[in-house]
């Protein structure tokens, strides 16, 4: 699969984003309930002097969970230590992250629905009781020990909070789910990345780059980026919109964030299966995609638009599409 211009995913071309991160809750734009809970949480938290209860983050790609799991670890004053699910192969494995944290650090597993399921049973006792149970010799002299570990705070991400077991996710005390952003909060993280590039940029520009942006920050930045380079080479004091548009036009990005492949998929239901039911694997192979692909990637920002409708029958587009492209609406 080729890497799309508007995909949430990290890609390469994203390595500025360790200097985009927002540092503290106040630099962290939007998510309103989810700040305004973790505040007062973290509040709590540090007047009992306590570490602050498991949290889970999910939500898509590039929305922003790790860059809230450190600026938790930030706003309770503890040490951040991080690592991820698959990197996670054996019980031994968590078992020595465990044991060398610190009191009331923050330990951030990424990807966690990809723990093994043997490691994520060490992990229990350890969110629960804060201890290890170590089983040491073997065969009928086999016994289990029971280590103490110093108190922490667990925050796991996951894009897939649906293939979280039950039993690890009831273990967590504060469940938040990250939502993509609206318009409004995209435009001030445009113009708080274009402030730390040192650049300017019209209001209108921003706006324009936060509309195509998909509700991703990931994807405002990496537009913008894009963006400046040409303003730049045109020697303009500050970004303008005629310069953005152009941009974005030559990225392949339209006014709704859609790019060529959304593009492809739409026409064709369209054009080839007036508007739908389209069985997904049908529609996969008129355009020589993966279902899978198509499933996981395209399809959840073209739901959550309101462009496409899932049905038992299969897909189907919506009215808006027809307006999106300017045409009629069949039946109208
Ligand atoms: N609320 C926000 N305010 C400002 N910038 C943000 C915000 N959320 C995310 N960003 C920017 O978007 C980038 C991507 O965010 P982050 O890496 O935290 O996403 P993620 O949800 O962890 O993605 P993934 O699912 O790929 O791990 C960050 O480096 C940061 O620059
Ligand atoms: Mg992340």
């Amino acid at each position: 699969m080729e890497e799309r211009m508007v995909s949430g995913g990290y890609q390469e071309d994203d390595s500025m984003e360790l200097s985009l991160r927002p540092q503290n809750l106040a630099q962290y734009i939007g998510q309103g309930k989810t700040k305004e809970n973790l505040r007062i949480f973290i509040e709590a938290a540090k007047m009992r002097n306590e570490p602050l209860d498991h949290v889970l983050l999910y939500g898509p790609p590039g929305l922003g969970k790790t860059t809230l799991a450190s600026i938790i670890a930030n706003e309770m004053n503890v040490g951040f230590r991080t690592t991820s699910g698959p990197a996670i192969e054996r019980p031994g494995d968590l078992a020595a992250i465990l044991s060398s944290l610190e009191a009331g650090d923050v330990l951030f597993i990424d990807e966690i629905h990809r723990l093994p399921r043997a490691v994520e049973e060490v992990l229990y006792p350890a969110m629960e009781d804060f201890c290890l149970d170590i089983v040491v010799g073997s065969g009928s002299s086999a016994r289990s020990i029971r280590l103490d570990l110093p108190p922490f705070t667990l925050v796991g991400a996951t894009t897939r909070a649906g293939l979280l077991s039950a039993p690890l996710r009831d273990r967590f005390g504060v469940l938040s789910r990250l939502e993509y952003y609206s318009t409004e909060d995209l435009c001030d993280i445009v113009e708080r990345t274009a402030d730390i590039f040192d650049v300017g940029i019209m209001k209108e520009a921003a706006v324009e780059v936060a509309r195509r942006s998909r509700g991703t920050p990931r994807i405002a930045n990496r537009l913008l980026k894009r963006v400046r380079d040409i303003s730049q080479v045109k020697g303009e004091p500050s970004i303008s919109e005629d310069t953005t548009q152009q941009a974005l036009a030559m990225l392949q990005v339209d006014g709704a964030g859609l790019d060529h492949i959304d593009q492809k998929l739409l026409v064709a239901m369209m054009d080839q299966f007036r508007g739908g039911p389209v069985g997904l694997d049908t529609l996969a192979a008129t355009i020589g995609e993966e279902s899978q692909t198509i499933e996981d990637v395209y399809e959840p920002f073209l739901l959550q638009k309101g462009f496409i409708q899932r049905t038992p029958r299969g897909r189907l587009v919506t009215h808006k599409v027809y307006e999106h492209f300017n045409r009629e609406v069949p039946g109208t």
